[in-house]
C-alpha cells in the first residue's frame, strides 16, 4: 500500500459512535434482509445444492399421495398393486435420503456463513481506528462477534431454505390439490389465507423484539467487561452488588424481549395450527358431502386429505422460516454496523473481502490472496525489516489537535524538532499534552492542523504498518496481554535470536524473573499480566519495545512501580539505547530528565521551552518548580 492510500484509508476525524444500533424500523428490516443476503452470497452454491436436494425430496414426498391413490384404485379394481407399492416405497426412501442430504448441506453452509462473519468481524475490529474504539463498548463488540453470529448460524440458511422450500412446495401442493378438486381447494384456501394475514402482521414484530434482545445481550457484555476489567477495584470497594445490578437489568431486558419475540412466534404458530385443524374439519365436511353427492370419489377425498396433511407442516415451516428470517436479519444488521466502522488500512478491506471466500487455514488464506502478503506474512517481513535501520528524527510543525470535533484543543500550534539519536524528555504538568505527542506520532489520531514528521516525512505519508513497525512504544499503563512471557515479548512478530533475547532480558532485568520461574519464558502471566508485579509488567513492556529494534522509542514513563535498583538499571538501558536510537520519554522522574540530551517543557498544550536541565533550571520558572516539586526523585 502506498503512503497516499494510507492517508485516504483513514477518515479525517473521530467517527461518530455507531456500535449501538439505531432502533429498528422498516428501513432497518430492509437493510437487515440485504445484510443477511450479503452473508449468504458466498455460500450460494452450497445453499442452492441443499435447497435443490431438499426440494427434490419434497417433490418425491408430494408424489407419494398420488402413488398411494394409485395403490388404492388398483386394489379397489382387484388389480395387482405390486408395481405401485414398489414405486411408493422408492419414493419414501429417496425422498427421505434427499431431505437428509439437503439438511446436511444447509448445516455446512450455515457453519461457513458464521465462520466467515466471525473472521470478518474480528479482522475489522482489530483494525478499527483508535477513536472509533473509544466511542464503542468492547463488551458490545464482543457480543456481536459471539452471540449475533451464532444467531446467523441458527437461522440463516435454514430460514432461507424453509421459506423457499415452504413456498414452492406449498404452491405445488395447492396446484395438485386444485387438480384433484377445485371446490375443496377453494374451501382450503379461504381458511389458509388467514395465516398469510397473521404472518404479515407478526413478522416485523418478531424482528424488532429480536433486535432488542440482542441489544440487551450486548449490554450484558458491556457490564461484564466493565466489572472484570477492574475486578480488584470492584471487590475492594464492595461494588459487586452494584455491578451485578447492571448485569441483572440487562439479563432481565433480554428475557423480557426474548419472551416478547416468543409470544409473537407463538401467535403465528398457533394461527397456523388452528388453520390446519379448521381446514381439515371443513374439508372433511364439504368433501364428505361431495362424495355422498357423487361429485368426487372416496380415493380423491383421501388423496386430497393426504395433501392437506402434507401441506400442514409446510405452512408451519413457512411461518417459522419467515420468523427466523427476522431473527437472522436482526443479527445481520448488528454485524453490519461493526463492518461500517472506520478501519485504518484500505488493504484490510481487501483482505477481509478475500477472507470471506476462504475457509480456515493459513494456506487457504494465502491462496485467497493470490500469494499476496497476509497480516502473518507482513509481520514476518516486518521482523526482517527491523534489522540495521537508521534512527529517525521527529518534528512537529504547528500541530493543533482536539480529541473530538468541538472538544477543547489539547495541542495549540505545537512545534519542535528532535534530531535522530539521543534522549529527549517531555515534562509538564498533568494534562499538558505530553502523551498526546506520542499518540500523534503513532497516528492513533491525526492532527486537525499542522504536520507531524518522522524521518523528514509526514506520518500520513508513511504506510501505517511500516510506521508502527519503526516505533517501539511503551504506554504509561503498560498493557501485558494474557498468555506467556514469550507471547508478550514477541508480540510485534519479530523472532529474536537467543543472543538478542538474552541481551534484552538482561538489560531490563527480566532474566532474574525468568530464572525464578520454573517455566521460564513459558510462564503464564495471567489476565492482563495480573500475575506479574507492576514493575515486572513495566519491564516486560520495555523489553518488548526493545526487541523490535525500533528506529524510534517512545516511552511513557510510569509515575511509580520501579524500585531504585531496577530504576537505575533501566535508566542505563535507556541511555544506552539512545546512543543509536531516537528515544522520547514522557518523564516523571528527575533522574530521567537530568540524563536527557534535551528537555521539552509543555504546558496546557503548548511548548513552553526546550533545553537541557541546567539550562532550563536557570531560565524556566515552571521547569524549576516541576524539578523541585513534581518530578519524582529516582
Ligand atoms: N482519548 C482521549 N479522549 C479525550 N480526551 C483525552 C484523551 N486522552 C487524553 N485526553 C485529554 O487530553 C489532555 C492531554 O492528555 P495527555 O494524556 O496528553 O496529558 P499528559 O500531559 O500526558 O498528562 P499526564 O502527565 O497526566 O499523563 C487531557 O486533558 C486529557 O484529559
Amino acid at each position: 500500500m502506498t503512503g497516499a492510500s494510507a492517508v485516504e484509508a483513514t477518515g479525517d476525524g473521530p467517527a461518530a459512535p455507531k456500535a449501538h444500533p439505531a432502533p429498528g424500523g422498516t428501513g432497518a428490516a430492509r437493510s437487515g434482509h440485504r445484510a443477511l443476503v450479503g452473508h449468504l452470497r458466498p455460500q450460494r452454491a452450497r445453499i442452492t445444492a441443499g435447497l435443490v436436494a431438499g426440494l427434490v425430496g419434497s417433490v418425491l414426498g408430494l408424489a407419494q399421495p398420488l402413488a398411494a391413490k394409485r395403490v388404492m384404485d388398483d386394489m379397489g379394481q382387484g388389480q395387482p398393486a405390486a408395481g405401485p407399492v414398489v414405486v411408493l416405497s422408492l419414493l419414501v426412501v429417496a425422498g427421505a435420503l434427499l431431505a437428509g442430504l439437503g439438511h446436511y448441506l444447509l448445516q455446512c453452509s450455515a457453519e461457513s456463513v458464521v465462520c466467515a462473519a466471525r473472521r470478518r468481524l474480528v479482522d475489522r475490529i482489530l483494525r478499527l481506528r483508535v477513536p472509533v474504539v473509544e466511542d464503542t463498548e468492547p463488551g458490545d463488540l464482543i457480543a456481536r462477534v459471539t452471540s449475533d453470529t451464532t444467531l446467523l448460524r441458527q437461522t440463516a440458511p435454514q430460514a432461507v431454505s424453509a421459506a423457499v422450500t415452504g413456498t414452492l412446495v406449498t404452491v405445488a401442493t395447492v396446484v395438485l390439490m386444485g387438480l384433484l378438486d377445485a371446490v375443496l381447494l377453494c374451501v382450503t384456501l379461504a381458511v389458509v389465507a388467514f395465516v398469510g394475514v397473521v404472518v404479515a402482521l407478526v413478522a416485523p414484530r418478531i424482528g424488532r423484539a429480536t433486535r432488542r434482545t440482542q441489544e440487551a445481550v450486548g449490554r450484558i457484555g458491556v457490564a461484564l467487561e466493565r466489572a472484570l476489567g477492574a475486578f480488584r477495584t470492584v471487590k475492594a470497594f464492595g461494588a459487586e452488588h452494584r455491578e451485578a445490578e447492571a448485569l441483572h437489568r440487562a439479563a432481565e431486558e433480554a428475557r423480557r424481549t426474548g419472551v416478547h419475540a416468543a409470544g409473537w412466534e407463538a401467535v403465528s404458530a398457533t394461527a397456523s395450527a388452528v388453520v390446519v385443524q379448521v381446514s381439515f374439519l371443513v374439508v372433511l365436511g364439504v368433501g364428505g358431502a361431495r362424495v355422498a353427492s357423487g361429485a368426487i370419489g372416496v380415493s380423491t377425498l383421501v388423496a386430497f386429505l393426504l395433501y392437506l396433511f402434507a401441506l400442514a407442516p409446510r405452512i408451519g415451516q413457512l411461518v417459522e422460516g419467515v420468523g427466523q428470517l427476522q431473527v437472522g436479519s436482526a443479527a445481520a444488521v448488528r454485524i453490519e454496523q461493526v463492518e461500517e466502522l472506520d478501519v485504518e488500512y484500505a488493504e484490510h478491506v481487501e483482505h477481509t473481502k478475500n477472507a470471506e471466500h476462504t475457509e480456515q487455514g493459513g494456506g487457504a488464506e494465502r491462496a485467497a490472496h493470490g500469494g499476496r502478503r497476509t497480516p502473518t506474512t507482513r509481520r514476518a517481513a516486518r521482523g526482517g525489516e527491523t534489522a540495521g535501520r537508521a534512527p529517525l528524527d521527529v518534528a512537529f510543525h504547528r500541530v493543533s489537535f482536539a480529541y473530538r470535533p468541538g472538544a477543547p484543543r489539547v495541542h495549540h500550534e505545537v512545534s519542535f524538532t528532535l534530531p535522530a539519536r539521543g534522549l529527549t524528555a517531555f515534562v509538564g504538568p498533568s494534562g499538558a499534552g505530553k502523551t498526546t505527542v506520542f499518540s500523534l506520532v503513532e497516528r492513533f489520531y491525526d492532527p486537525d492542523s499542522g504536520r507531524v514528521l518522522l524521518g523528514g516525512k509526514d506520518v500520513r505519508q508513511w504506510p501505517l504498518d511500516r510506521l508502527r513497525a519503526s516505533i517501539g512504544y511503551v504506554e504509561q499503563d503498560v498493557p501485558v496481554l494474557a498468555g506467556t512471557l514469550r507471547d508478550n515479548l514477541t508480540l510485534g512478530g519479530a523472532v529474536p535470536s537467543g543472543e538478542e533475547l538474552a541481551r534484552v532480558l538482561r538489560l531490563t532485568r527480566l532474566d532474574e524473573v525468568i530464572d525464578r520461574s520454573p517455566r521460564g519464558l513459558d510462564t503464564d502471566v495471567g489476565h492482563r499480566g495480573g500475575r506479574l508485579s507492576g514493575g515486572e509488567r513495566q519491564r516486560v513492556a520495555i523489553a518488548r519495545a526493545l526487541l523490535r529494534r525500533p528506529m524510534l522509542l517512545l516511552l511513557d514513563e510510569a509515575t511509580s512501580q520501579l524500585d531504585a535498583v531496577n530504576e537505575a538499571a533501566l535508566r542505563d538501558t535507556i541511555t544506552e539505547t539512545a546512543r543509536d536510537t531516537t528515544v522520547l520519554v514522557v518523564a516523571h522522574r528527575l533522574s530521567t530528565v537530568t540524563t536527557a540530551d534535551r528537555i521539552v517543557v509543555m504546558e496546557a498544550g503548548r511548548v513552553r521551552a526546550v533545553g537541557t536541565h541546567t539550562d532550563l533550571m536557570a531560565r524556566d520558572a515552571l521547569y524549576g518548580e516541576l524539578a523541585s516539586t513534581q518530578l519524582l526523585d529516582g
